[in-house]
C-alpha cells in the first residue's frame, strides 16, 4: 500500500508557520492540515483562512509531549475519513507544531507507532527561522536549536525585514548547526508549494545537547543556550463585549510592561467599537504588537480571546498578567 506522507512544519513561538501554511493553503487543495497550539482557545486555527481542506486542531499542549496521543488519534482519523471518502482525498498531511516543540517528539510518533509506520511515512520537516530577531533568535531559546538542526529545509523567514548585511551571520550560524538542510528566504510567508512534494533521506536524531558534549565543532550559542532551558507557560482569555480601540491601546501597553522580558508570544483576536471584524493582534518577543482588523470573524466563534505564552519558572505568571488585564478590561468593556 502506498504510505501517505506526513510533512512536518515547524519553527519557534511566532517565527511564521501559520503565514507560510496561509500561503501554501491559497495554492493547494490536496493537504490535510494538523494545527497544533499550546494554548488553549484555538487562535491558530482562526487565521488559517477559508479553505476546503480538513484541518484539525490539537490545542492545549505541546504534541511532541503532552498531546502525543492526539496526534496518533488524528491521524488515524484523518486515514478512516479519507478511505471513507468523508473528506477529500488528501495526498499529504501538514503537521504545523506549536512553536515549542521538539521535532523529534513529532516523528518519533510516525516512527514508533506500528499502525501509523503502515499507513504513513515522514516525507520532510520543515522549520521556520525567524530572521528579524536574527543571531539572538537562535541562542535565546534552545528549542530553536533542535528545531534548526532537524530541518530538512530551513525558512529563513520575514526576509522583508533584514538587512542585507544581517543575512549572512545567520546563514553561516544556521550552516554550522544544520549542514545538511537547504536554506531558502521567504518574505510574508511565500515559499513555492511544491517544496511539500519533495523527500529527503531521513537522518538519526542528533540533539543540541549531546553533540555540546560530544562535537567539539558545535558553534558556541548552541552550547551557551543549552545552559539555560526555557519553559513556555501558556494561559488564555475569552471575553464577550467590544471595547474603544485606544481605550485598549493602554491595556496592551501595561500588559507588554508587566510581561517583560518573559513575553514569548501574544495573539489575540478583540471585538472593538465600530469594526464589524475582530482585530487581530500578535506580538512575538519584543517585537512591537502588529495589529491589523479582519474584515469579519473567523468561524462562528465571535468570543474575543487572547492565548499569553512567557517564558521562565513561574507557570502562575502568564494567568497572574491576565488576571491584571481582565481587571482593567471589566473597566472598558462595554
Ligand atoms: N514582516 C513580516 N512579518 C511576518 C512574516 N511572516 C510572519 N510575519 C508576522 O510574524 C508574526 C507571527 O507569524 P505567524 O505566521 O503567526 O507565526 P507562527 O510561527 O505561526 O506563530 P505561532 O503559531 O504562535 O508559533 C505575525 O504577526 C506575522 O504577521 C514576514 O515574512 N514578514
Amino acid at each position: 500500500m502506498t504510505l501517505l506522507p506526513v510533512v512536518v512544519l515547524t519553527g519557534f513561538l511566532g517565527s511564521g508557520k501559520t503565514t507560510v501554511l496561509n500561503h501554501w493553503l491559497s495554492r493547494r487543495d490536496d493537504l490535510a492540515v494538523i494545527i497544533n497550539e499550546l494554548g488553549q482557545v484555538g487562535i491558530d486555527q482562526a487565521l488559517v483562512g477559508e479553505t476546503s481542506v480538513p484541518v484539525s486542531l490539537l490545542a492545549g499542549g505541546c504534541v511532541c509531549c503532552t498531546v502525543q496521543g492526539s496526534l496518533r488519534t488524528t491521524l488515524r482519523n484523518l486515514f478512516m475519513a479519507r478511505a471513507a471518502g468523508d473528506v477529500p482525498r488528501f495526498s499529504t498531511v501538514l503537521v504545523e507544531t506549536t512553536g515549542a516543540a521538539d521535532p523529534f517528539g513529532v516523528t518519533s510518533v510516525l516512527e514508533q507507532d506500528p499502525w501509523l509506520r503502515r499507513h504513513f511515512q515522514l516525507r520532510s520537516v520543515i522549520t521556520t527561522v525567524d530572521a528579524r530577531s536574527g543571531m539572538a533568535g537562535l541562542s535565546r531559546h534552545p528549542e530553536v536549536i533542535e528545531q534548526v538542526r532537524a530541518a530538512d529545509v530551513l525558512l529563513l523567514t520575514k526576509a522583508d525585514q533584514v538587512e542585507a548585511e544581517q543575512r549572512g551571520p545567520l546563514e553561516a550560524a544556521l550552516a554550522e548547526l544544520n549542514p545538511g538542510a537547504e536554506r531558502r528566504w521567504s518574505e510574508q510567508g511565500r515559499v513555492e508549494p511544491t517544496l511539500l512534494n519533495r523527500g529527503f533521506p531521513r537522518r538519526c536524531r542528533v540533539t543540541g545537547q549531546l553533540s555540546a558534549v560530544a562535537d567539539p565543532a558545535v558553534p558556541p550559542l548552541a552550547a551557551a543556550s543549552l545552559a539555560s532551558r526555557h519553559r513556555f507557560h501558556a494561559a488564555d482569555l475569552r471575553w464577550r463585549g467590544a471595547v474603544d480601540y485606544f481605550a485598549l491601546q493602554s491595556l496592551w501597553a501595561d500588559l507588554l510592561e508587566q510581561c517583560g522580558p518573559h513575553l514569548v508570544r501574544l495573539k489575540a483576536l478583540v471585538a472593538v467599537d465600530k469594526l464589524d471584524g475582530p482585530l487581530l493582534v500578535q506580538g512575538v518577543g519584543g517585537q512591537p504588537l502588529e495589529m491589523s482588523p479582519l474584515p469579519s470573524w473567523p468561524g462562528d466563534d465571535d468570543d474575543s480571546r487572547l492565548v499569553l505564552i512567557t517564558d521562565g519558572d513561574d507557570p502562575a505568571f502568564p494567568g497572574q498578567c491576565l488576571a491584571a488585564f481582565r481587571t482593567a478590561l471589566d473597566r472598558i468593556r462595554h
